[in-house]
């Protein structure tokens, strides 16, 4: 029997920290080994294009709104006090970008019975995060699932990370992070002791493309994967690096050996890669955030593709997961 002991013995500063959660998931099953509760963090120093969670990418609260949800009432638009509803229930989103700033912020939303039009974002401390996460823990225990903290770029509000991982360890649940590995790398040396697992992303060895495509050099990143590898050494936590394949970004044989010769060249701790394939879920949330989808069109790639890309990995002596 596992001994869970509350949260007493965890310091208050750590369990009132804030931070900016997205969503928190309950009965993952993608995320990591067994049932998972994932929590996804606000904001992304990228901007993938393919990104399917784009209501993580900024820090700050946003208005969604899903249309074939709506049921005409007109609520918001007279809730609105800033125009941005006057022609139509699809936003002038330039007005929408800066009401996170305003007194009566998202007023809109207030009246909003179907929960179409709501607000993506809300500050939580440490504590109330756990409390979430916790309702679950006999399940972690009989699945050998745990938490995950993904996003958004769980390293782009540091201190909130940490202190969220020292929570969890210290009441005995398995700790993931889903990282693109765009971070400082004292930030993953002040995590590395409270992690049983880490997916780091490698999408692109060639620098100038993966600029392109996801607006950054991978120039840190490959530092870091490096860090991660070392330090899953000496913290004894399993290191996966994970390539999402993009139809027309990273999806030839050449990139994903670039990818595989990078990884087995630098990395000796790591258990091995996944290599995810392109879907769109996210597109509708791109819409609702009153977003254009850049990749309209693009096909997920076939199994077959997505078995050759593993073929050439295997050849090079990596172990492949799949979660
Ligand atoms: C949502 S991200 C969160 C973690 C972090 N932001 C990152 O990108 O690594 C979790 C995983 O989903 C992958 N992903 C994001 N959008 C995707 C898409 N459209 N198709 C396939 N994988 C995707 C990312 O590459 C990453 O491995
Ligand atoms: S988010 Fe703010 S500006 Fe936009 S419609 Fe709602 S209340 Fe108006
Ligand atoms: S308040 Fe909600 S349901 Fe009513 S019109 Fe606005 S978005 Fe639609
Ligand atoms: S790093 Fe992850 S969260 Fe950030 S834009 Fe890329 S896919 Fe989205």
């Amino acid at each position: 029997m596992v001994n869970y002991t509350g949260n007493k013995t965890i310091a208050s500063e750590i369990l009132n920290k804030k931070g900016m959660v997205s969503n928190i998931e309950r009965y993952a099953i993608n995320d990591g080994f067994g049932l998972r509760t994932t929590v996804f963090l606000k904001g992304c120093p990228l901007r993938c294009k393919w990104c399917s969670n784009p209501e993580t990418q900024k820090f700050n609260c946003e208005m969604v709104f899903f249309e074939d949800q709506c049921i005409g009432c007109g609520e918001c638009v007279k809730l609105c006090r800033y125009g941005a509803l006057d022609n139509g229930l699809k936003a002038d989103r330039s007005i929408c970008d800066k009401c996170y700033l305003r007194e009566d912020a998202f007023s809109c939303t207030l009246k909003c019975y179907p929960q179409c039009r709501k607000i993506d974002g809300q500050e939580m401390t440490v504590k109330e995060v756990f409390d979430v996460v916790k309702r679950d823990i006999q399940f972690y225990h009989l699945s050998g699932g745990g938490v995950t903290i993904s996003g958004g770029e769980p390293l782009a509000q540091p201190e909130f990370t940490l202190n969220l991982l020292q929570t969890f360890k210290q009441n005995y649940i398995n700790t993931a992070i889903e990282t693109c590995g765009y971070a400082r790398e004292d930030d993953y040396e002040a995590i590395a002791p409270y992690l049983d697992m880490a997916f780091m992303d490698l999408k692109s060895a060639d620098t100038v493309k993966h600029e392109e495509w996801t607006g950054a050099s991978n120039a840190s990143i490959l530092n870091n994967i490096i860090v991660m590898d070392e330090l899953s050494k000496e913290y004894g936590f399993d290191f996966i690096i994970r390539t999402p394949v993009i139809p027309g970004f990273n999806d030839s044989a050449h990139e994903i050996q670039s990818i595989g010769k990078f990884v087995t060249e630098n990395c000796k701790n790591y258990k091995g890669m996944e290599l995810l394939p392109y879907h769109k879920l996210g597109r509708g949330k791109y819409i609702s955030l009153g977003r254009i989808y850049e990749l309209e069109g693009l096909k997920a790639p076939s199994d077959e593709q997505m078995n050759e890309l593993h073929k050439i990995l295997i050849n090079m002596g990596i172990n492949l997961y799949q979660f």
